[in-house]
């Protein structure tokens, strides 16, 4: 294939900031995700992941910068983002909890059926038609995630873990080409996170790319073909597994030591300077 019929990327994000008030959460953050690429994203507590995901999603417009879904701008509206072909899970994960594990996958395929609010209320054949094939395919999806045995379960029963894939199946349920992933094991034992992992896989293997922000690093760097670092809301660094664990400065931002060119570092300095003015002057006044 050459550089010409190459497709276009899954997902473009360039130069996308989002401030809130005075505070930047992401400044000029440029990330790509390729088609069947895993692609994983990492950073400390308050980095601004959670907001460059939701920049990716339709929920916050990027104060600057674009973001494009291959090739097209993305919709301004979450559905709208979903139908797009951007599908998410959530960090605090937000199931139907009253409804039963089948339901919530047949509310996540909503997007993709046609059948509107007069064919649902009258019942006809072809809404009747339109729940058959919606149910077929949630029922593919359960099986995929391994839930199956469960479609009757109220989801707020599940256990945890079964939760979280719960949420996953339910995403799919949109047929995304993209599927973002907010701390997909977080609460999960190892055994749970290893399956995870396999489900990861499972869904690349079907064509869906996937964007994933996880804290457990051997999840991440097992699984992800490329990492990019956030630090204080810029991107760091990004590259193999191998390069990243590798980056002197990567260690340092976990680690909460400042290093050479870290983001924020002309202002650490300008405090600095200030403080050793403010000292010299108290001394100044002491003497
Ligand atoms: N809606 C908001 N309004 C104001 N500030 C916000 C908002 N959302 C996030 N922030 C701030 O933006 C910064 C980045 O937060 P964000 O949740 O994106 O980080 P994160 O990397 O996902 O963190 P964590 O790993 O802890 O989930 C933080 O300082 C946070 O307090």
């Amino acid at each position: 294939m050459t550089a010409t019929d190459a497709p276009a990327p899954v997902l473009t994000a360039t130069g996308v900031t989002m401030r809130f008030g005075g505070l930047t959460a992401v400044h000029d953050v440029d990330l790509t995700v390729h088609h069947n690429e895993i692609v994983g994203l990492i950073g400390p507590n308050g980095a601004g992941k959670t907001t460059f995901f939701n920049c990716l999603t339709g929920l916050y417009t990027p104060t600057e910068g674009t973001v494009t879904y291959k090739s097209s701008a993305l919709p301004p509206k979450p559905h709208l983002v979903t139908k797009a072909g951007i599908a998410r899970t959530f960090q605090n994960i937000r199931l139907f909890a009253n409804m039963t594990v089948l339901e919530n996958v047949q509310v996540g395929r909503h997007t993709r059926t046609k059948e509107g609010l007069f064919s649902a209320l009258l019942r006809g054949p072809a809404f009747r038609r339109a729940e058959k094939a919606s149910e077929e395919r949630a029922m593919e999806l359960l099986a995929f995630t391994g839930l199956a045995p469960k479609r009757d379960h109220l989801a707020r029963n599940l256990p945890y873990g079964e939760q979280r894939k719960l949420e996953i199946a339910r995403a799919l349920a949109s047929d995304p080409g993209l599927l973002l992933l907010d701390e997909p094991t977080a609460g999960m034992n190892p055994q749970e996170t290893r399956a995870t992992e396999a489900l990861v896989h499972a869904i690349r293997a079907q064509g869906t790319a996937v964007l994933v922000i996880e804290h457990d690093m051997r999840f991440i760097f097992t699984l992800c073909d490329r990492v990019a670092v956030l630090v204080q809301g810029e991107k760091l660094t990004e590259g193999t597994a191998d390069t990243v664990q590798a980056d002197e400065r990567v260690i340092a931002a976990y680690l909460g030591t400042p290093f050479e060119g870290a983001p924020g570092e002309e202002e650490a300095a300008e405090v600095a300077a200030a403080e050793a003015r403010t000292e010299e002057t108290q001394e100044g006044d002491q003497r």
